[in-house]
């Protein structure tokens, strides 16, 4: 990961800017080095505090985003789905592909601080997740304190965010990149992931659906389509998965489920990912394939967007 020029000089001698990709910073994130990864140096990175200012900020003038949407130890990123609920995705900013990479997590300390002093740990709640079994193993008593990300935890040993927390008393779980970022921060434990296979999956977004992704390697893994079913706020027979599972007629990858905006009580909005089976039809067939299947949905009366194709 380096900082990326933010315009490039084409071969008439113009200067040509490149386009925006928004991702959870500060710098040193996993989002970051994800992005970084997939899109090296056909964009210009900017960092936003949370997720939700990811998509949020998501406009014309920047039109790219990565979000992380799962992990293979702690599963599903709960603020993640719960801005896939709201209405400017699927109107405006849409999925438009995946990127997945495995994550290796640090337990960070201010320089000199022993494992025996730390009181507190500050991190994204998904890292915290996936550090269950070193955190009861090694500090059990330490308090865990949820930060907008794994780098922003990072920084706060330097700047703590209130008086409570001594920072000569905290550590940080991220990514040990944190350490040539912010000088003062020392690695005291590598490898603190539980399992040995730590893989987190991001999602691509952009403002539209026309925009062209300026993958640095284009995936050849295609053939997606996230479709978000709202629950009919109006009735009183239960959610039946089998009417929905029927009248889509796809397979299904993944459902996730998320309590809906409406004030309904456990009218869920729920989330299926859905996939071409073999994958081997072109863009426009699979377009049409997903369509029908939302006007199937529809039919069945279930309100239903496409958040995404890829
Ligand atoms: O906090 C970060 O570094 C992020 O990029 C977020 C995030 C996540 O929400 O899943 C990304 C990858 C890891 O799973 C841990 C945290």
């Amino acid at each position: 990961m380096s900082n990326t020029p933010s315009a490039l000089a084409s071969s008439s001698g113009e200067v040509q800017e490149l386009p925006a990709l928004i991702f959870l910073g500060p710098p040193g994130t996993y989002s970051h080095q994800a992005a970084f990864d997939t899109f090296g140096d056909s964009v210009h990175y900017v960092a936003k505090q949370t997720i939700a200012d990811v998509i949020k900020s998501l406009s014309s003038e920047v039109p790219f985003g990565i979000i992380p949407q799962e992990n293979s130890t702690n599963g599903s990123v709960i603020e993640t789905y719960n801005l896939l609920r709201c209405e400017v995705v699927g109107r405006d900013s849409f999925v438009r592909g995946e990127t997945s990479m495995p994550i290796k997590h640090s337990l960070v300390v201010r320089q000199n601080v022993k494992i025996k002093d730390i009181e507190h740990v500050f991190s994204h709640e998904q890292a915290l997740g996936q550090c269950k079994a070193f955190l009861n193993g090694f500090l059990p008593r330490a308090s865990l304190v949820p930060m907008d990300s794994t780098a922003s935890a990072a920084r706060a040993l330097l700047n703590p965010p209130s008086d409570s927390f001594d920072p000569l008393k905290s550590a940080a779980i991220c990514s040990t990149v944190v350490t040539s970022l912010f000088p003062g921060l020392e690695v005291l434990r590598t490898g603190i992931q539980d399992g040995e296979s730590n893989m987190t999956r991001f999602y691509i977004v952009s403002y539209g659906v026309d925009v062209g992704i300026p993958w640095q390697t284009p995936p050849t893994y295609q053939k997606r389509a996230l479709i978000r079913l709202l629950p009919d706020k109006d009735s009183t027979v239960a959610w039946d998965s089998s009417r929905a599972i029927k009248a889509l007629n796809i397979p299904i990858s993944r459902i996730d489920r998320r309590p809906s905006l409406y004030s309904a009580t456990f009218h869920d909005v729920y989330f299926l990912e859905v996939y071409a089976d073999g994958g081997k039809e072109s863009d426009v067939a699979w377009f049409d394939c997903v369509n029908q299947a939302v006007e199937r949905l529809r039919q069945a009366g279930l309100e239903s967007t496409v958040l995404g194709i890829w």
